[in-house]
């Protein structure tokens, strides 16, 4: 469960949010929506432990969890809209390097999840491929891959339908639901409203559930 209390971030003297509470539950899929530019990437940056908050608490699962900008732990998984994926590795290396380097998973534990979580989100045929031979379905289905390899409480995505074509949309729905049937508790910022209310057990909306 993630319990979000009091939190709020300003840029300079300009609130873009204050007073936000907000709880997600084990197994629950939020989608975060708003119009552009009220603040939903900050959210999701503090959350992913790269951005300072100003004020608030944030507990997963009873653990507080770092706001200063500055987290070292891996608690939260983010899906970037650019995935991030290391070019210089194929899809197989990139699942299973963060694992080693920061779970110390010997190279064959690293592999074994690595197979299964590949053979999960039907990547297997593209394990050594490199980055740069992927559709961009696939690339978001490999960051999704290397985000669960080290096993966070929560899974954040950012506009994860952005880019994709219809069939893509579709497949990344079914992977959040799949997950979303493992337990695995998931937030969604998007500008995509069907995809929204295809996924979404309940919705946070920075238009109108923040103070600021
Ligand atoms: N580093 C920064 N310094 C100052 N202001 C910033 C900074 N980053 C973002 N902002 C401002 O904060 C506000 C919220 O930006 P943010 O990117 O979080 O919005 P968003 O809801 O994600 O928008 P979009 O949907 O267009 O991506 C915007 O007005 C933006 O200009």
């Amino acid at each position: 469960m993630l319990e979000i209390k009091n939190l709020a971030k300003s840029y300079d003297t300009r609130t873009i949010f204050k007073n936000m509470n907000l709880t997600v539950n084990d197994g629950e899929v939020l989608s975060i929506v708003g119009p552009s530019g009220i603040g939903k990437t900050t959210f999701l940056r503090i959350v992913a432990g790269l951005l300072p908050a100003n004020d608030g608490e944030m507990i997963l699962n009873g653990e507080a969890l770092d706001l200063t900008g500055d987290r070292t732990g891996a608690q939260v998984g983010v899906i970037f809209q650019d995935f991030n994926l290391f070019p210089q590795y194929t899809v197989k290396e990139n699942v299973m390097l963060a694992p080693q380097l920061v779970h110390h998973e010997t190279k064959a534990e690293a592999a074994e999840n690595a197979d299964r979580l590949l053979q999960d989100l039907g990547l297997t045929a593209q394990a050594d491929q490199y980055p740069f031979q992927l559709s961009g379905g696939q690339k978001q289905r490999v960051a999704i891959a290397r985000a669960l390899a080290m096993k966070p409480g929560i899974l954040a995505y950012d506009e994860p339908t952005s880019g994709l074509d219809a069939e893509s949309t579709e497949r990344v729905i079914a992977v959040i639901k799949q997950l979303q049937a493992q337990g695995v508790t998931q937030l969604v910022v998007t500008h995509d409203l069907p995809f929204a209310e295809a996924v979404a057990d309940k919705t946070f909306d920075f238009g109108t559930d923040v103070e600021r």
